[in-house]
């Protein structure tokens, strides 16, 4: 181990490291880090005694050997008793569920992950399905909305308009020096839940919470980052724990040079080979700043390419149960965002690909509507650039009703962000026009779920394919039991990414956003199937990422 502890301190302190070779290499002897052993492996910042105790990544607590508080000073600092993960893992479940309001739990894991980070990663692996909406969606979106006053210890790294002119500095400030994967967020538009401003880092954490456990990375390869350029959110403003710049937002110029300043100390720091996902940017900013980075640096828009390619992994995977082919459907969008037009985008791809029909004719069979009712060519000239693909010919209808009536289509997806959208009307409609009406009710969190799981198995009388964005229990009808899917970006981007890191990629093609769809989808099994699932239970994620890795690996391989 001299060797190794040699070379960890050596890189530590020159900060000597490429840190981007794409590898999954243990850089910071992590995974030898806690076993037993008589030389302390630590780097000049993490030693031993009390400090290493406080230290969430290399700490133990109880489960530190009698040799281990002996040969790392903390014998007498700990309770006499020697627990096993095992123990602790229980211990931990046990008091998780005396909590009854989710944000507690919530604060309860964050807590954790501050002070024992190997024992959250593992709570969060073994018990991912009922830890997952606590960590991540649902729950993460409150947290978000009250972060201010549940703020304790800061998560990630914030980057304010008060660093201009520094960001490359600041990226210095963070300890861990060989970073792969970046996910991060300027707050505007978190969730369905809108302008949260620098509170937003929640997602960031959230997101790469899950790179770790879903998708087997380093979590001290993972940096959360919040940009923030202050909030239009007036109650953000004019609340005293707010923890965020108190101005309105910087937009325009200032922004985008601001954006650029980011992007370019980022490849500047860690290289071409780091992974930067963007979270959650409106709109207005998502689109433009994916098509100016997507040539130059690694990056995906989660909003937009991973929403898009669960989506379609579920429609991939829905044709079995459907016995109907991708091209044989017809589509109408509640929401023409992000989300809605990056779905559509791909659907319209992989139809292309399929039929070899050019995609100006694939995007026929996907309509949309927006706030003003459904796009329509006459409105073309005043649409946005990213709806205006969608703008095809038919009279202007101007609710979600009459455009199913009008559409016809066989699948609704609701991307919307606003929450009851799905009426009893348009659920009806859609189980009158279609024997099996395929419904996605995509917006997040549960309360802009456009209907409930139990909305669309009643109102279709059991007949819909349901899934949402964020997770609905089963719902008993008619004496049947009906469990709906999370067709939520997360089944993606841990594998993708992953994916993308291990092949060394530097630049992110739709290919590999096709290849996961279709590595997801081919994962749904006959008895997933049976149960009018379309997607494959949480329970198996790690391996489900796994092959999505794989896959994504390949495409990559193969694209030279
Ligand atoms: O975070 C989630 O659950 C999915 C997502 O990206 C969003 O809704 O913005
Ligand atoms: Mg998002």
């Amino acid at each position: 181990m001299g060797t190794n502890q040699t070379q960890i301190s050596d890189e530590y302190v020159t900060g000597n490291s490429s840190g981007v070779g794409g590898g999954i290499s243990d850089v910071y002897g992590e995974d030898s880090a806690t076993l037993d052993q008589l030389v302390t492996p630590w780097v000049t910042s993490v030693a031993s005694g009390y400090t290493l105790m406080r230290d969430p990544r290399y700490n133990k607590g109880l489960a530190f050997t009698d040799k281990e508080r002996d040969a790392h000073y903390i014998t007498g600092l700990l309770p006499p008793v020697v627990l096993s993960q095992d123990v602790q893992e229980r211990k931990v479940m046990h008091n998780l569920r005396q909590y009854t309001v989710p944000l507690q739990r919530y604060m309860a894991l964050m807590d954790l992950q501050e002070r024992n980070e190997r024992l959250f990663y593992k709570l969060l692996i073994d018990n991912v399905e009922e830890l997952l909406p606590v960590v991540y969606t649902p729950t993460v979106g409150e947290a978000c909305q009250k972060y201010g006053s549940i703020y304790r210890r800061p998560q990630g790294l914030y980057i304010s308009l008060k660093e201009k002119g520094k960001i490359l500095e600041v990226l210095k400030n963070w300890p861990q020096r060989g970073i792969q994967v970046i996910v991060v967020t300027d707050g505007e538009r978190i969730l369905g839940l809108g302008d949260l401003g620098c509170q937003g880092m929640g997602i960031p954490v959230g997101k790469l919470s899950l790179y770790t456990a879903l998708g087997g990375i380093r979590p001290s390869a993972c940096l959360p980052i919040t940009i923030d350029v202050g909030t239009n959110n007036e109650k953000l403003l004019n609340n005293e724990f707010y923890i965020g710049l108190k101005q309105k937002r910087a937009n325009g110029e200032e922004y985008a040079e601001f954006l650029q300043e980011f992007m370019c100390a980022v490849k500047q720091n860690y290289g071409e080979k780091v992974l930067v996902q963007f979270e959650d940017f409106a709109n207005h900013h998502a689109f433009e700043l994916l098509s100016k980075y997507c040539s130059s640096h690694l990056v995906f828009n989660d909003d937009i390419q991973g929403t898009a390619s669960v989506v379609l992994a579920g429609l991939i995977a829905a044709q079995k149960v459907l016995g109907k082919s991708l091209a044989d459907h017809t589509f109408l969008f509640l929401g023409a965002g992000e989300a809605g037009t990056g779905i559509a985008e791909l659907i319209a791809l992989k139809i292309s690909k399929e039929t070899g029909k050019p995609i100006d004719e694939t995007r026929k069979k996907i309509w949309l509507v927006d706030s003003k009712g459904l796009i329509v060519s006459e409105r073309k000239e005043s649409l946005q650039h990213f709806k205006q693909p969608w703008a095809h010919d038919h009279k202007p209808v101007k609710e979600l009703l009459a455009a199913v009536n009008a559409i016809k289509p066989t699948v609704l997806i609701g991307t919307s962000g606003v929450g009851k959208t799905f009426t009893k009307e348009v659920v009806e409609a859609m189980a009158t026009l279609n024997e099996k009406p395929l419904i996605l009710a995509l917006s997040n969190p549960t309360s802009q779920a456009e209907c409930t799981a139990e909305e669309a198995y009643t109102w279709t009388k059991g007949r819909a394919i349901f899934a949402s964005g964020s997770p609905f229990d089963p719902v008993q009808y008619d004496g049947k039991k009906f469990t709906p899917g999370q067709a939520n970006n997360c089944y993606i981007f841990p594998g993708l990414g992953l994916g993308l890191i291990m092949s060394g990629a530097i630049r992110v093609r739709d290919d590999m956003l096709l290849a996961a769809s279709e590595a997801l989808a081919s994962q749904v099994t006959e008895e997933n199937f049976a149960n009018g699932l379309i997607y494959p239970p949480f329970a198996n994620i790690r391996k489900i990422s796994a092959n999505i890795a794989a896959s994504v690996g390949a495409k990559t391989y193969e694209l030279g």
